[in-house]
């Protein structure tokens, strides 16, 4: 793993240094490999880097879009992470729509969604059960309770190892996660964190010895490159 951590000026700083870094990864996997993959965070800090992807001029349809999480909601909630991400970036965008491949979220039983999801992306990625596929990019944000993705503190998702989906809870909320091993098996992982509230977290995520299974951050160890981005009110004086 190539860890590397930058501390940003202000947000605006972070979003067009992930800029940067996203579409330098994005161009490289489509150079080399003729199509590219990104698992998208959710939450509010990747809104203006999506509305900044949708300015791009991008081979549109050698990319494909995966969500590294989902809350539990239709895609036109409120909540929804994809729906977030359509409206700041992929709606404006002429990008196919079979390259778009959202977490379900309309199986009554979230489980049932989570396997749904699994077997779309072994099929995609021919992979067998078992094995981990590599993503080119996976963005990352952070919660002020340090964790991912929707990997929960002291939730049974965070102990999951055989599975590339599961299911994630926040406060009795289900949600559908990557797993760990899945974010770990990425090309490169890009934490974008800003704000002073995700400090004390991130204390604990940078320290030498600290409980994964408190700070499931902690957890993410990928073996291509480990991107942690931070602003200053978030970063500053902690790393
Ligand atoms: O669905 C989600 O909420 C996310 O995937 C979650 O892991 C998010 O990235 C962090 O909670 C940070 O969220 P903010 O960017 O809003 O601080």
């Amino acid at each position: 793993m190539l860890k590397n951590v930058e501390v940003l000026p202000d947000k605006a700083a972070l979003v067009q240094r992930s800029l940067e870094l996203v579409l330098e990864r994005l161009q490289t996997a489509i150079q080399e490999r003729g199509m590219a993959s990104i698992a998208l965070s959710g939450g509010s800090t990747p809104k203006p880097l999506f509305e900044a992807l949708a300015e791009q001029d991008l081979p549109w349809d050698r990319l494909h879009i995966f969500w590294g999480d989902e809350r539990y909601v239709p895609p036109d909630h409120p909540d929804s992470n994809e729906g977030m991400a359509r409206v700041a970036w992929l709606n404006k965008v002429p990008i196919p729509p079979g390259n778009i491949h959202p977490m379900p979220t309309d199986e009554p039983d979230p489980a049932l969604a989570a396997q749904r999801h699994e077997q779309e992306i072994q099929q995609l990625f021919q992979t067998t059960p078992g094995e981990f596929p590599a993503l080119d990019v996976i963005l990352l944000g952070m919660g002020d309770d340090g964790h991912t993705a929707s990997l929960f503190p002291h939730t049974e998702a965070l102990q999951v190892r055989d599975r590339l989906i599961t299911v994630g809870n926040k406060d009795g909320q289900p949600r559908i996660t990557f797993t760990a091993p899945l974010i770990n098996h990425a090309r490169c992982v890009i934490f974008m964190v800003a704000g002073s509230n995700k400090r004390p977290a991130l204390s604990q995520v940078f320290a030498a010895e600290a409980d994964a299974m408190h700070y499931p951050s902690r957890l993410i160890q990928p073996q291509g490159e480990l991107w942690w981005l931070l602003d200053q009110a978030a970063g500053d004086g902690i790393v």
